[in-house]
């Protein structure tokens, strides 16, 4: 597993080793040991997966409790994935990172509890699985608005295909009135 420290040092990029034969490949996409010796001490207790089509942008979604620590990685398509530091104290408070995941080039983004994660859909369609360090607590479910100007994302969008939203998402706040962690 190669492992890249990006400019927020808390956000990692992983690529797993892949061995490819005759038959296809194989790859290892988790371990407890490295995870716990090379990124964080924490375990993982929930699985999800997701599915959306070309423009969709789901984000930037958080829990302020039960705060979830996110192991992304992409089965099926292409998606932009961005973590953004939300953490008042923290030096990079505000800013975020982006990295293009897909089937194709096997990355995985590390976010780590305290920041809010979103992506977009770039491929036709694309289907994201994660591990979650903490439940799913929906009473503590936040968002920030993806096109907060503060944030300054920049998201590649595909020209024709603006963002398509879920009510919640259209109705989230910007990070000035947000919930945040301390
Ligand atoms: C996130 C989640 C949703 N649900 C249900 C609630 C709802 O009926 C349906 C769809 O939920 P949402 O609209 O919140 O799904 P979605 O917009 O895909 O939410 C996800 O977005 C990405 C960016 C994240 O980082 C995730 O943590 C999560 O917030 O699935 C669960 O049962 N368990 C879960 O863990």
């Amino acid at each position: 597993m190669k492992l890249n420290r990006l400019d927020i040092p808390d956000v990692v990029v992983l690529a797993p080793q892949l061995f490819g034969d005759h038959r296809g490949f194989f790859m290892e996409t988790f371990r407890a040991d490295f995870f716990k010796e090379k990124i964080a001490d924490m375990s993982f207790v929930q699985d999800n997966h997701s599915r959306s089509s070309q423009g969709i942008l789901r984000g930037l979604h958080y829990q302020i409790e039960n705060s979830q620590g996110k192991l992304v990685r992409v089965i099926l398509g292409q998606v932009f994935d961005v973590a953004v530091d939300i953490r008042k104290s923290s030096p990079t408070f505000g800013r975020w990172i982006g990295q293009t995941l897909s089937a194709e080039n096997r990355k995985m983004l590390w976010v780590p509890p305290g920041f809010a994660h979103g992506f977009y859909v770039l491929s036709p369609e694309a289907e994201l699985v994660y591990k979650c360090t903490d439940y799913y607590a929906p009473q503590h479910e936040r968002s920030i608005r993806w096109d907060d100007p503060q944030i300054g994302i920049r998201w590649p969008l595909i020209p024709g295909k603006p963002p398509v939203l879920s009510e919640k998402d259209e109705n989230a706040c910007m990070l000035d009135t947000a919930e945040v962690f301390s």
